[in-house]
């Protein structure tokens, strides 16, 4: 099943502070990538934490096929997956658990989370790293870890965010056509980064600035 997220008009803001995200509207459609980019500081994390429902925004909405996210447990529901920019990765367990854990807590059996791990993490180059702890690995192996678990979820809307920021030039190509496949396959995919050549080979860029959406290159965020 592929779906539709559509952010409106969105205003977020941290406790009792001032908006770091005012009014900003996004969508991304099954088989493409949207850029999310914008200067440190900009609420590109903050954007796709709430598109994670993770963050509730204080005015506007996010929708997925039509329905409201109000929190991470419904984002959930909808198989929208989040590569965090910390990688989120549990330190003493090896790579290949982190994957299956994720796995089995989203209720695939054991002897599937086992094959799709495998494949993942080959898919990421990772397959000698599969038994090593985390804590071993090193910032780019633990980075492309990350990765391989978002995959490995098969998420209708991936959300990742700056996971290209640990990786040397090839990795960072591989990581880029994997995001690709995964639209292919008909994911929605978001992809926060700093990197100005990987948000031009992208489909469509949202570029924010001071938590509003500056310039907008790709089809109109919420179709009017
Ligand atoms: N937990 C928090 N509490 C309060 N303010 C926060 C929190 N997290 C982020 N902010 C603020 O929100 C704004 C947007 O931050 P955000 O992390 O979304 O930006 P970003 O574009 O992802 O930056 P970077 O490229 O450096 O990761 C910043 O001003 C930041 O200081």
């Amino acid at each position: 099943m592929s779906r539709t997220i559509v952010v409106d008009e969105v205003t977020v803001a941290y406790g009792s502070g001032e908006p770091v995200l005012t009014g900003v509207s996004a969508r991304a459609t099954p088989g493409q990538v949207l850029a999310v980019t914008g200067p440190s500081g900009a609420g590109k994390t903050t954007l796709l934490w709430t598109m994670a429902g993770l963050l509730r925004p204080s005015a506007g909405s996010v929708t997925v096929d039509g329905e409201q996210i109000r929190d991470r447990d419904f984002a959930v529901a909808q198989q929208v997956v989040l590569v965090p920019q910390d990688n989120g990765l549990a330190a003493i367990l090896t790579a290949a658990e982190n994957v299956q854990v994720a796995l089995i807590a989203g209720g695939v059996t054991p002897p599937e989370a086992r094959r799709r791990t495998a494949e993942s993490l080959e898919r990421l180059g990772l397959s000698g790293q599969t038994d090593q702890l985390v804590e071993e690995l090193s910032g780019g192996q633990q980075q492309r870890t990350a990765i391989a678990r978002g995959l490995a979820l098969h998420g209708d809307v991936l959300l990742a965010d700056e996971v290209t920021s640990e990786l040397d030039a090839s990795n960072r190509q591989k990581v880029i056509d994997l995001l690709r496949e995964e639209a292919f396959r008909g994911a929605a995919v978001v992809f926060a980064t700093h990197d100005p050549e990987a948000a031009a080979a992208c489909d469509a860029e949202l570029h924010l600035v001071d938590g509003r959406a500056e310039v907008v290159r790709g089809p109109s965020p919420v179709g009017h």
